[in-house]
């Protein structure tokens, strides 16, 4: 477990979580433009560290090395910066580490999309996704309902169907900064 130290609400990194394919890279990054802030993708920080693709680095290093990479650069991340936009893979929420870190140190947005919404998806992200690779839509129905129980643990909620990213973004960006307002409010 983390310790939880206290950081001002306004100076807290924003973290995107959610199944993959919702939208986290999409709309992470038009958030942070919304706020003036910096924005991480994780996948992205890690693919440019390895300088080969997500998909190249489960095929040659193995889904277990990503894994354990992942981990540490978010707990390193999470607990070294302050003021950024990160969006998470779709698969770190399930270690207990970035749950911690994130959840005592970042407001966490959880991204939700319905079953039949996020089935639509599919053809778009179905070749960059190892994880979706070689898998009937049954079996993946059911790893996006299993997730969900690591995805109940967030800050805040947005349903993300039939909206557009800016939509979602402009309400994320709303929903922070009523609560900025409401837990650290501007004194004169
Ligand atoms: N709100 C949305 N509505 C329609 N398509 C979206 C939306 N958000 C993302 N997409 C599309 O879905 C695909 C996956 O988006 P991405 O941001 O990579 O998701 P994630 O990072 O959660 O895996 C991309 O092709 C993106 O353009
Ligand atoms: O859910 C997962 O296990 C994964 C999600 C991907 O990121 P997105 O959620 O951005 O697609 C990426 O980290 C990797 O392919 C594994
Ligand atoms: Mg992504």
């Amino acid at each position: 477990m983390s310790e939880n130290i206290e950081i001002p609400i306004r100076e807290k990194n924003i973290v995107l979580i959610g199944f993959m394919g919702v939208g986290k890279t999409t709309i992470g990054k038009l958030v942070a433009q919304k706020l003036y802030r910096d924005f991480i993708d994780v996948d992205e920080e890690i693919e440019k560290i390895y300088k080969i693709p997500i998909t190249q680095i489960f095929k040659e290093l193995g889904e277990k090395e990503f894994r354990k990479f992942e981990k540490e650069f978010i707990v390193n991340t999470c607990s070294q910066t302050k003021l950024k936009v990160i969006s998470l893979g779709g698969g770190a929420f399930l270690h207990e580490e970035v749950r911690n870190v994130c959840l005592s140190r970042c407001i966490v947005i959880y991204l939700d999309l319905s079953w039949e919404s996020w089935k639509e998806r599919l053809p778009l992200i179905i070749d960059s996704r190892p994880v979706l690779q070689n898998k009937t839509l049954e079996e993946i129905e059911e790893i996006f309902f299993k997730r969900r129980e690591a995805y109940a643990l967030h800050n805040s909620k947005i349903c993300t169907n039939d909206l557009p990213p800016e939509t979602v973004a402009d309400s994320i960006v709303e929903s922070i900064k009523m609560a900025w307002d409401l837990y650290q409010p501007h004194r004169e």
